[in-house]
């Protein structure tokens, strides 16, 4: 059944993406499950563009656009930006680059995002890569990440000013690294992006991966997931 979703963005202008046909991956997982972290290792052993979809929305935020003020203030509520906005970035970032295979993470988050995206860009995914993890390691490594970002910008701004005092506590990490946002952000993830994950399931599509494990043994599953069948057979 077409949704309204389909039925506004079909019979417009065609986009840019259905003509390049890139191979695209969604990476899924709660906030914190490690995606990035992640991402960055498939980057660096199989040739991946890691596009974020959070990434792409803060450099929206920076970048002084008109969408800025919106944007800024739904991260910080922890709920979803609209479709046509985050859709728009990936596309430029996809168009941009002259790689053809994409690591698109934190995206789609819902189901309007999931519609809009392959109705509007005619692309579905290769296959779902989903970090499954508890809510209690993502707090904990939410809040641990939080600590790091102020610990490194008080570092910074020790030498920057050079004697030794910081009058000032410098702005550093997510504005939703925060444990009343990491709260809402989990819920938005139980309540919106699970069906996603749900929904590609039910076309065989996800590939579940135990995120609650060390970094590097968190990889080695990954890895078995994009090794090639033939490259497996031979090693
Ligand atoms: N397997 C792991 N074990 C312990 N810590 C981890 C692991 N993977 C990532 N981390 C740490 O947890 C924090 C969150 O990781 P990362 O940024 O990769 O998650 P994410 O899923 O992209 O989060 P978000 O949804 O907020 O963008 C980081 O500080 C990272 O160093
Ligand atoms: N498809 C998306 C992805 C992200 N957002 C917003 O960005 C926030 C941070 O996302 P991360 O993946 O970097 O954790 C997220 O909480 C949303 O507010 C979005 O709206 N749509
Ligand atoms: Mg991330």
């Amino acid at each position: 059944m077409r949704t309204i979703v389909d039925a506004a963005y079909t019979g417009g202008n065609k986009s840019a993406l259905s003509v390049k046909k890139p191979k695209v991956v969604f990476v899924l997982g709660g906030p914190g499950s490690g995606k990035g972290t992640q991402c960055a290792n498939i980057v660096e052993h199989f040739g991946y563009t890691h596009l974020s979809a959070g990434d792409l929305l803060r450099a929206e935020i920076n970048s002084g656009s008109e969408n800025g003020t919106m944007i800024q203030n739904m991260i910080s509520e922890g709920v979803i930006v609209p479709p046509e906005v985050t859709i728009k970035l990936l596309e430029k970032a996809i168009m941009e680059s002259e790689n053809d295979k994409f690591l698109i993470d934190g995206f789609p988050r819902n189901e309007e995002n999931r519609a809009m995206f392959e109705s509007v860009t005619g692309v579905v995914p290769e296959f779902v890569l989903f970090f499954d993890c508890s809510e209690e390691e993502m707090e904990r490594r939410l809040l641990s990440r939080n600590q790091v970002a102020k610990w490194v910008g008080r570092v910074w701004s020790w030498v920057r000013w050079g004697n030794g005092q910081t009058w000032f506590e410098p702005k550093c990490g997510r504005v939703d690294d925060n444990i009343d946002t990491i709260r809402k952000r989990f819920k938005v993830f139980v309540d919106s992006s699970l069906s996603v994950i749900n929904y590609y399931n039910s076309k065989g599509k996800v590939k579940k991966i135990d995120a609650g494990k060390p970094v590097a043994q968190v990889f080695e599953a990954v890895k078995a997931v994009f090794t090639p069948i033939d490259d497996k057979a031979a090693a």
